[in-house]
């Protein structure tokens, strides 16, 4: 059976190498920790449908590497994101200095209007604490981010800052703020649940953001018709939000 749902939210989880955010999608996803994590090797990708204020919402999510070898992979995978989780760890100070530079990267490669939400991680360690909770509200409110502490490890406030950022982009669509419709690029198609993974790949692989009919075009005059008739299967007709990575689909 295949899943509905009203939107569909790309979501990013960026910061420094080390700060849990492979933790936090996979305690978000699974609800369970992820024991001996590894460092990630570019992106990896989750996703999950939510409930926000009686609309269904599937968040499609990019966890990606912290280390700076992997920056210029990662960075591509940052256009079109609605929304971000933006992680430190609060026992390291140096991961803390860094929130600047991973907030330029996303409101230059994502959107200036992607709604972020900082996330001081491993609240639980809570002794070793080098960042307090106060300079680092005052980070978020200086930088107009919503601000939550967490612990992939217990999964405080988790799930929390997943739904505090879906929900602030559903009510900015909600108030007319952000217009789903008026984000695509005019021909553009909502691609189905199973079908997104394979574009965003794809939009990695050609080095562009595509919308599906360009993607389609693409195709055509590269001739490759497997992938052609594969998109065509998954295709509808609705809008694909190449300005912002809001998706509506009618149920
Ligand atoms: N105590 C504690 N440890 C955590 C928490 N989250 C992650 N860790 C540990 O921190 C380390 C790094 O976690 P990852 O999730 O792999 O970090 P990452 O940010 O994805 O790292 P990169 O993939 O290199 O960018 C691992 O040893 C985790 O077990 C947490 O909330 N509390």
């Amino acid at each position: 059976m295949s899943e509905t749902y009203d939107f569909l939210f790309k979501f990013l989880v960026i910061g420094s190498a080390g700060t849990g955010k492979s933790c936090l999608l996979h305690q978000f996803i699974e609800n369970k920790f992820k024991q001996d994590s590894n460092h990630t090797i570019g992106v990896e990708f989750g996703s999950r449908v939510i409930n926000v204020g009686g609309k269904t919402v599937k968040l499609q999510i990019w966890d990606t590497a912290g280390q700076e070898r992997f920056r210029s992979v990662t960075r591509s995978y940052y256009r079109g994101a609605a929304g971000a989780l933006l992680v430190y760890d609060i026992t390291s100070r140096e991961t803390y200095n860094a929130l600047t530079n991973w907030l330029t990267d996303a409101r230059t490669l994502a959107s200036p209007n992607i709604v972020i939400i900082l996330c001081g991680n491993k609240k639980d360690l809570d002794a070793d604490r080098e960042v307090t909770f106060l300079e680092a509200s005052r980070f978020a409110q200086e930088n107009e981010l919503m601000f939550l502490e967490t612990s992939a490890l217990t999964g405080e406030n988790v799930e929390e800052g997943f739904l505090k950022c879906a929900r602030t982009i559903l009510n900015k669509i909600e108030s007319g703020e952000l217009d789903p419709e008026r984000m695509g690029s005019g021909a553009g198609h909502t691609p189905s649940p199973r079908t997104q993974p394979l574009l965003l790949q794809l939009q990695v692989c050609l080095g562009v953001v595509i919308s599906p009919s360009n993607l389609l075009r693409h195709l055509e005059t590269s001739g490759s018709l497997f992938m052609k008739s594969v998109c065509n299967l998954h295709l509808q007709p609705l809008s694909f939000g190449s300005g912002l990575g809001v998706m509506e689909r009618r149920l």
